[in-house]
């Protein structure tokens, strides 16, 4: 159905066909394929909302536009859709803001579209209703940033921003749109055509044949070679071409967070519970979709075996990308499906031996003993609940229940989560990403349940929780197949610290004994509280047969739980002992 708005145009006195801005925004995206929006209404999008949702677009209204923003960033990831977040201006716009810049660095295609105040008022500086120059604060945080002030150029605005999400290297686009825009009126026809369908908005790049004949060299060479999955492999869904790289080179691979399922965890080229050894005694690395950055040491130092000298083969869409920490042997410019693709027809015409024996098996002994050395913590079932008892059976969950989308952030409950619980299935891991960002949870959840129509399941440290909680009325009130469960533990960290004054509590901690489930209960969902590992799988597993919205409160050792989980040294500590 057309959003075109019948009108009476009085001044020619015959009745014409009208549009205006609201409905060529709606028809834009329609046009485009954009089913699902996030966001917060208010002035001067709540209209748009309403009328968005009349014409089909399913919207999904948060309760804060961080959340929302979330959302959508994370629903471009598992869709490679541009995930479209609507805020109002100002401050809608800025809380909108964090998860787009998140978005940009992790490379998630997202659109934050938000409405903002007069143009002639905000550059003269006279206080209109929330007024900001949010395209200015937008565009060093994000890959591109638009405005459009006039209906006519509104299908090229939405155009634009989708091709820059989408195109090359993913990331985030803000769309300004004045309030004035919306209520501009135009010839139906004049206003139809004005629109514009974005024709292959991520065109395959195809790497240069030198490139690939170079990299398939440098691997040639290599006596102890790897393959480092990053999350833009799980984002390409290249899925097929990548499992069948992996197997016929038979090189072994260490996935990042986000990677993790893209081939099972349980592979026996996985090399993730060996990933210190893998990291530090490779000679020849080849990183598809995964950047040297902090969570890869920037390619140097210990955890790379210095001063041996590990040669790099990247693959990226980004040819910036290259070179930015250390130097890259073998780049390999283009889209990783076509990539490794090319990699893979080359193998044969390289003559390719395999990945040298004597490495597999160091490997392969090293993961034995890191699995054995955990199956005797998982087996422990401690009362109270410490981390390992309580992950062991969500361990459990996921290995019966492979398509569940896991969501996960806290600090030990990450770290922890992340090496605990192995995943089968692609794209199914979504956490903190490049930032090690709190507060992804509720947002990312919400997308995941509506994206995929997957059941998720949530696994937050109680700190985490508290920075998208309030979502849970969000997920009540769309009836999401969403499990969270909250390791309690009473505090960031743990929940022991105290103030040395002994004024406050200490700087760490929480409410002792909060019942989170009960906030569930409030909005009419399932609370449940769990003290035992088996008390936990069974709220879980009920939970996910009703697909009915949970929220599971384990309460957790307060004693357990370490700095920063296994961050730790990134956090600067005082050395000046002060003098009383
Ligand atoms: C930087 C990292 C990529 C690297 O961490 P590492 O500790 O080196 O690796 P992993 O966690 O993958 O694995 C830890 C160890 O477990 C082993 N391992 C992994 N999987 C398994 C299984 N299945 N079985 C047995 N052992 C396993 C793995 O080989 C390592 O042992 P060895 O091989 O023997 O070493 C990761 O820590 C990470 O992604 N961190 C992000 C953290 C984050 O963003 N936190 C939020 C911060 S906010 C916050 O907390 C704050 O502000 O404070």
């Amino acid at each position: 159905m057309s959003a075109v708005a019948q009108l009476v145009d009085t001044s020619a006195s015959a009745e014409a066909e009208l549009t205006d801005g609201f409905h060529l925004v709606i028809d834009a995206l329609k046009l485009n394929g954009i089913e699902t929006i996030y966001g917060v209404p208010g002035i001067p999008i709540t209209d748009l909302g309403r009328m968005c949702q009349a014409e089909g677009i399913r919207v999904v209204s948060f309760r804060h536009e961080q959340n929302a923003g979330n959302a959508a960033a994370i629903a471009g990831f598992l869709t490679k859709k541009p995930g479209i977040c609507l805020t109002v201006s100002a401050p809608g716009f800025l809380n909108g803001l964090t998860a787009l810049a998140n978005a940009t660095t992790n490379c998630f295609p997202m659109i934050l579209i938000s409405g903002s105040s007069e143009r002639e008022i905000v550059d003269l500086q006279q206080g209109d209703y929330e007024e900001m120059d949010q395209l200015a604060i937008a565009k060093p945080l994000c890959k591109a940033a638009f405005r459009v002030l006039h209906a006519a150029d509104i299908g090229i605005g939405v155009a634009r921003a989708i091709r820059a999400a989408v195109s090359g290297r993913p990331g985030g686009v803000y769309l300004d749109l004045p309030a004035k825009l919306f209520s501009q009126v135009m010839d139906a026809e004049a206003g139809a055509k004005s629109l514009v369908k974005v024709i292959d908005a991520a065109p395959a790049q195809i790497p240069a044949p030198s490139a690939i004949t170079r990299a398939l060299d440098v691997l040639k060479s290599a006596k102890r070679p790897l393959i480092v999955l990053g999350k833009g492999a799980a984002y390409a869904q290249a899925d097929e071409t990548i499992r069948q790289f992996v197997e016929t080179s038979g090189i072994p691979y260490v996935p990042m967070s986000m990677a993790k399922g893209l081939l099972p965890d349980t592979h026996p080229l996985s090399a993730g519970a060996a990933r210190s050894t893998a990291l530090k005694d490779s000679d020849v690395v080849l990183l598809i979709g995964a950047r040297l950055n902090w969570l890869l040491s920037h390619g140097k130092g210990k955890t790379w075996g210095e001063p041996h000298s590990t040669k790099f083969i990247q693959i990226d869409i980004e040819p910036r990308e290259m070179d930015s920490n250390v130097e890259i042997v073998a780049p390999i410019v283009g889209d990783i499906g076509s990539c490794v693709q090319a990699l893979l027809d080359g193998l044969g015409k390289a003559s390719w031996q395999g990945a040298p024996s004597d490495w597999t098996e160091t490997l392969k002994s090293k993961k034995e003993a890191n699995i054995a050395k955990m199956a005797t913590k998982l087996g422990k079932n401690s009362t109270p609940m410490d981390f390992h008892s309580a992950l062991s059976a969500l361990r459990t969950v996921i290995k019966e229940r492979p398509d569940a989308i896991l969501v996960n952030e806290g600090a030990n409950t990450l770290d922890l989560a992340r090496g605990v619980i192995d995943m089968y299935q692609p794209r199914k891991r979504l956490d903190v990403g490049t930032w090690g960002v709190m507060g992804i949870g509720m947002g990312f959840a919400v997308a995941a349940a509506i994206e995929t129509g997957k059941p998720v399941l949530a696994v937050e440290g109680d700190s985490a929780f508290g920075f998208s909680g309030m979502e849970v009325e969000t997920i009540c009130r769309y009836n999401l197949p969403v499990c969270i469960v909250i390791f309690n533990n009473n505090g960031i960290y743990r929940g022991t610290d105290t103030d040395p004054t002994g004024r406050d509590p200490g700087t760490t901690v929480f409410v002792p004994g909060s019942r989170y489930d009960k906030m569930m209960e409030a909005f009419g969902g399932v609370g449940v509280n769990v003290t035992t590992p088996d008390e936990l799988k069974r709220a879980v597993d009920a939970a996910m047969d009703s697909g009915k919205p949970t929220l599971i409160n384990a309460e957790i050792d307060p004693a357990a739980g370490s700095e920063s989980g296994n961050i730790g040294s990134l956090n600067p500590q005082s050395v000046v002992k002060k003098k009383n």
